[in-house]
């Protein structure tokens, strides 16, 4: 059995915390023969063998008698690069606990769980469900909507240097006044209405329009600002830091992409540049 989950891109902009998309990049996980311990076997120097792994300590929180297993994991997710890479090792965790605990959990049971992990709805959410989600907690609960999905292919220009979540959010500011924050939460509530309409004709200026954290965080990623305006130039919709960065995302058609790639590079942004598109299904599990 193989349990397989998208990566996912966080905030578009505004939407911070509560917005993010699945992406076509994949962490499998392959449930192998039963073991003494939990083993988990995978190609990352710094992420742990044992049930240290948050993977398998995710599913033992859920079910903390689960028959250990031997597991493998593949994944083309760079980790702390802001493509979720940890909130996708949690839904496999999720998943693991679903599959091996014969417990019957919901889409809405999984987000919920997550959630309550991650603290926030915005990369675990359309790691589960797919597509393009929007969500938040209120009163106790977690509520997650699917969005329609953006008809455009994905850029991921993909810095080599990894920034820790913690890091990037210990970089934004601890308040705002109530006059920026009404202003950050119109531009991201209009985003949301163009997204539902279809208006992509505003959706792009709103994505780029962002108060609530691309501006504290451009000193981490100095990338940002250029390859927003290459991407003006090459007629993207949009670009974002992806997540808590450094991965910047731009939305653009499929065409427009070797002209991107090139500007890029002219522009001396020479780091890879990976070519995906919206995941729809979410997490998957394979017989
Ligand atoms: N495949 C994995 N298996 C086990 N642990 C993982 C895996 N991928 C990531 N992690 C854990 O998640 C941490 C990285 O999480 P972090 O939130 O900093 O980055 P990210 O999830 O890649 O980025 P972002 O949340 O901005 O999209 C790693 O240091 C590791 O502890
Ligand atoms: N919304 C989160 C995504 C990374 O967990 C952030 O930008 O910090």
């Amino acid at each position: 059995m193989q349990i397989k989950v998208p990566a996912s891109s966080a905030n578009l902009g505004p939407g911070f915390d509560s917005i993010g998309m699945a992406v076509s990049l994949y962490l499998t996980l392959d449930v192998l023969e039963p073991s003494d311990e939990w083993v988990i076997d995978h190609d990352f120097d710094d992420l742990p063998h044992d049930q240290s792994n948050m993977i398998i300590d995710t599913a033992l929180k859920i079910k903390a008698d689960l028959p250990p297993r031997h597991l493998k994991m593949q994944s083309a997710i760079p980790v702390a690069h802001g493509l979720g890479s940890s909130s996708s090792a949690i839904v496999a965790g999720i998943e693991l606990a679903n599959v091996l605990g014969k417990l019957q959990l919901s889409n809405d049971e999984k987000v919920a769980i997550a959630c309550e992990i991650e603290g926030h709805p915005d990369n675990v959410a359309p790691a589960i469900l797919g597509g393009l989600v929007i969500g938040t907690n209120v009163n106790g609960h977690f509520d997650a909507i699917q969005a329609p999905l953006l008809p455009y292919a994905l850029a991921a220009y993909v810095p080599a240097y990894n920034l820790k979540t913690a890091d990037a959010r210990a970089a934004l500011p601890t308040s705002l006044t109530l006059k920026q924050a009404t202003h950050g939460s119109a531009i991201a509530n209009v985003l949301v209405a163009g997204l539902f309409a279809n208006r992509y004709d505003l959706v792009g200026e709103l994505m780029e329009a962002d108060e609530f954290h691309e501006q504290p965080r451009a000193k981490l990623v100095p990338e940002l600002a250029k390859i927003r305006e290459v991407g003006h130039e090459a007629g993207a919709l949009a670009t974002y830091l992806s997540g808590a960065g450094p991965t910047v995302m731009t939305i653009i058609d499929k065409q427009g992409i070797p002209r991107f790639k090139q500007l890029l590079l002219q522009a001396g942004l020479s780091d890879p540049l990976l070519e995906i598109e919206p995941d729809t299904e979410g997490v998957q599990v394979i017989d």
